[in-house]
């Protein structure tokens, strides 16, 4: 198993306590200016660490892992098979506030195939996760890649950024389209055309 597909944090004994992650949601209250004692607050620090692991669920799972099942017998299928409108929710590493989006994802099988969901838990180990996009695009892409060694990959994803339309520059709207081609899609243009025309009938970010 190759060592980049470990978690980026890899190293769990140094987590803090739930009760050590609550009484950090009570410190934010207090710096927000709001009392953690009154009544309305009294479980929040609870319900916010508890959606925490929701949110950040994906550092407990192995992305290569996903991949293991493969099957084989395929009558020599090698199109492309593509996976559109995978939506997704994750988290900026900057701001810490959702990204939300949808990924398409393409593959040309060399001898082996994926069940489909597997491209969906993919993006879901990936998205529940601290992340930027590119590197969420990228690690999606080379994932497949490595694992299946398929004849090409493409990913392709568009998402909004709460960190730019709720804060800072306030531009709603605005969606942020990455693509990571490798193999086929990135040395073949028609190739890569026809992956791009399948996901283009697609509306923007939803
Ligand atoms: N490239 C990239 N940038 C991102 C992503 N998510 C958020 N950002 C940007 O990360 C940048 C962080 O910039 P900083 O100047 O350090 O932070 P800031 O002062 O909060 O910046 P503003 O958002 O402009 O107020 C911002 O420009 C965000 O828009 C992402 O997935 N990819
Ligand atoms: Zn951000």
């Amino acid at each position: 198993m190759n060592s980049s597909h470990k978690t980026d944090l890899a190293d769990f004994a140094a987590r803090p306590s739930r009760e050590e992650a609550e009484a950090a949601v009570r410190t934010l209250i207090r710096w927000a200016g709001d009392d953690p004692m009154r009544e309305g607050l009294l479980d929040t620090p609870s319900r916010v660490v508890r959606s925490y692991e929701e949110f950040f669920a994906g550092y407990k799972d192995e992305p290569s892992q996903i991949l293991a099942r493969t099957f084989s017998e395929v009558e020599g299928y090698d199109e492309m098979i593509v996976l559109t409108d995978i939506r997704f929710e994750s988290h900026c590493e900057h701001h810490m506030v959702p990204i939300i989006g949808k990924a398409h994802i393409a593959y040309m099988p060399a001898h082996r195939v994926v069940g489909i969901s597997k491209l969906a838990r993919l993006v879901e180990v990936y998205a529940k996760r601290l992340q930027i996009q590119e590197k969420m695009t990228a690690q999606i892409a080379d994932t497949l890649n490595e694992i299946l060694q398929p004849n090409g990959v493409a990913v392709v994803i568009e998402a909004s950024h709460q960190c730019m339309t709720t804060r800072g520059v306030h531009k709603p709207g605005v969606a942020m389209v990455t693509s990571r081609m490798l193999g086929a899609f990135r040395e073949n243009l028609s190739t890569r055309e026809e992956f791009l025309a399948m996901i283009s009938r697609t509306s923007a970010v939803g």
